[in-house]
């Protein structure tokens, strides 16, 4: 089982030389926030949190998989464990640096802090045919909630977690099909703001650039806040992902929940509630004790 300050005693250093390395990496390049909040996602959703994302040294790895298309970071995990092997060699795990500079690349943004449970061991498999429970752009919201449930988060996560793109960009590549394709011959998504959807085809033109990248949050990319919700309940989603969040009952009414009238005096606190299901994602399939290795290096097995 994970707990909070594990390195408490073997390596005290430790979420300080994390929080240090991603501030750096932040300040020279904002977009890395977003970046290594997604890297904590796409690496608990293979495999459990445990860094089998970050490995490249093997034939096939599971980073490239379709389903991790465009997820990067690693060298900012590897900054941040070189340092650590020099201050405590061979003590602190990868998945545990993966899931601290999430922590702390959503501090960045002006989210919320909150305490990691920390003790996560390295994984010992790394294999891109293991991606196939990544949820995809263009899922239907029952296949998005089947593939949550499948982790042991509920539709209420599935809001919170979306909600991470309240920071960060996509690639049009991720827009074709909701721009132009959406309807079988030709056809966009209906539930975009028709005010909005002529902004979103000149930016991501059909045979235009696939690697333009656009905002997934309008107008609030790089703050991490319920901004976003309030864009996917007007028509403003980006993703189509997001954008299916609002026409089913139960996840548009956890939307709803964090624009009550009564918000933000007693409704529900985005923020609490987002941290409550980052710290859930943050323990999908867990190796500790005995289990797995403390890597030496993030992108090699000892
Ligand atoms: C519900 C299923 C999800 C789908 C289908 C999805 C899909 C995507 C896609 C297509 C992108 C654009 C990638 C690119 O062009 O580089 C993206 C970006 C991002 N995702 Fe998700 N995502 C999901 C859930 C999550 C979750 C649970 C988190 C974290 C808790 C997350 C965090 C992010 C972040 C921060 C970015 C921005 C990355 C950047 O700016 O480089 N996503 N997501
Ligand atoms: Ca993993
Ligand atoms: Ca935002």
């Amino acid at each position: 089982k994970l707990k909070l300050g594990f390195y408490s005693e073997t390596c005290p250093a430790a979420e300080s030389i994390i929080r240090s390395t991603v501030r750096n990496a932040v300040f020279a390049d904002p977009n890395m926030a977003a970046v290594l909040l997604r890297l904590h996602f796409h690496d608990c959703f293979v495999e459990g949190c445990d860094g089998s994302i970050l490995i490249n040294n093997v034939p096939d790895p599971e980073r490239q998989a379709f389903g991790h298309q465009g997820v990067r970071g690693f060298d900012v995990i590897d900054k941040a464990k070189t340092q650590l092997e020099t201050a405590c060699p061979g003590v602190v795990s990868c998945a545990d640096i993966v899931a601290l500079a999430a922590r702390d690349a959503i501090v960045m943004t002006n989210g919320p802090d909150y305490p990691v449970p920390t003790g996560r061991r390295d994984g010992r498999v790394s294999n891109k045919s293991l991606a196939s429970e990544m949820p995809d752009v263009s899922d239907s919201i029952e296949k998005l909630k089947a593939k949550f449930f499948d982790k042991g988060l509920t539709e209420k996560d599935l809001v919170l977690l979306s909600a991470a793109h309240t920071i960060g960009t996509t690639a049009c590549f991720f827009m074709t099909h909701r721009l132009f394709n959406f309807i079988p011959g030709g056809g966009s998504d209906p539930d975009i703001n028709p005010s909005f959807l002529p902004e979103l085809q000149q930016k991501c033109p059909q045979t235009g650039d696939p690697n333009v990248r656009l905002p997934m949050d309008e107008g609030s990319e790089q703050t991490f806040d319920k901004h976003i919700l309030q864009n996917i309940k007007d028509g403003f989603a980006v993703l189509e992902s997001d954008a299916r969040l609002n026409e089913d009952l139960v996840t548009k009414s956890v939307i709803d929940s964090y624009f009550g009238v009564l918000n933000p005096l007693f409704g529900p606190s985005f923020e609490a509630d987002f941290v409550q299901s980052v710290i859930k994602m943050g323990q999908i399939g867990v190796k500790t004790d005995l289990l797995g290795e403390i890597r030496k290096k993030c992108s090699s097995f000892n």
